[in-house]
């Protein structure tokens, strides 16, 4: 019988490599990233997003994160550069976050954890399609950027989480048009990257993880917004959706590489 993952005890990434293998695999993700192993690259490019606000569609609550979709049925939306060959498009972008402001994100930087992360998730067009892509070690791109709880939230945030009252519960979906995610970077473009792999099931190792240095600031009251989400469907009893963060994975013989001295 049919279980669906989770972050449950039951059915939470402790359980997922009983119908994922893969999950225990040599290069899984979230890692931590310490200043003592990483190593900088000086080869390593600047990157460059170039999303078309046009693209984008929906925001959605799949039950497991809040997702905004974007039209990548041609080269619309592309990230290039940094340690990319070629243009990846741009395909969607989800969070991740906690059940309090002292926890959520998935990559953990020095021992900090972040109360949640923001994924923009792109695949490679020299394969045919996205779920070709994903069998690839090339074929997706993942640009992440922590959010930090500060004072002076970023009021591009704003967007999004007023979308929130719209997709409330599990399967709902709202037009989400003329977004253009580029807004949400922070000013630093410094980055660290390593290859890794899907942080929920199918932990496909296929993606190069580009995590930025600098976090975005959002306030207490748009982390207690993305809280506010529920994983149930609108007529079953309602169960908080949060803490949907995967534990840091083993990093055995990968290189952190970083953009930055
Ligand atoms: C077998 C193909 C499957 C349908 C893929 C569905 C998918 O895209 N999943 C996904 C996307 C992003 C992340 S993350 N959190 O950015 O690493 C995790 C999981
Ligand atoms: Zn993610």
């Amino acid at each position: 019988n049919y279980y669906p993952w989770g972050y449950d005890s039951d059915n939470g990434p402790d359980q997922w490599h009983k119908n994922y293998p893969i999950a225990k695999g040599r290069h899984q993700s979230p890692i931590e990233i310490n200043n003592k192993e990483v190593h900088y690259d000086r080869s390593l490019l600047p990157w460059f997003a170039s999303y078309d606000p046009g693209a984008a569609k929906t925001i959605l609550n799949n039950g497991k994160t809040c997702r905004v979709v974007f039209d990548d049925s041609f080269d619309r939306s592309v990230l290039r550069g940094g340690p990319l060959q070629g243009v990846y498009r741009l395909r969607q972008l989800h969070f991740h976050w906690g059940s309090s402001d002292d926890h959520g994100s998935e990559h953990v930087v020095n021992g900090v954890r972040y109360a949640g992360e923001l994924h923009l998730l792109h695949w490679n067009p020299k394969y045919s399609n996205y779920l070709d892509a994903v069998r690839r070690t090339d074929g997706i791109a993942v640009l992440a950027i922590f959010l930090q709880v500060g004072k002076t939230p970023k009021p591009e945030m704003k967007r999004i989480l007023e979308e929130i009252n719209a997709i409330k519960t599990k399967g709902k979906e709202a037009p989400f048009p003329n977004f253009d995610p580029s807004i949400l970077f922070p000013k630093s473009h410094d980055y660290w990257t390593y290859h890794g792999s899907f942080t929920t099931p199918p932990c496909e190792e296929c993606i190069t993880w580009i995590v930025l240095r600098e976090p975005i600031i959002v306030s207490s009251d748009q982390m207690a917004k993305l809280r506010s989400l529920s994983k149930n469907a609108e007529n079953e009893p309602e169960l908080p959706l949060v803490d949907n963060w995967r534990p840091t994975q083993p990093r055995y013989f990968r290189m952190v590489s970083a953009s930055f001295l």
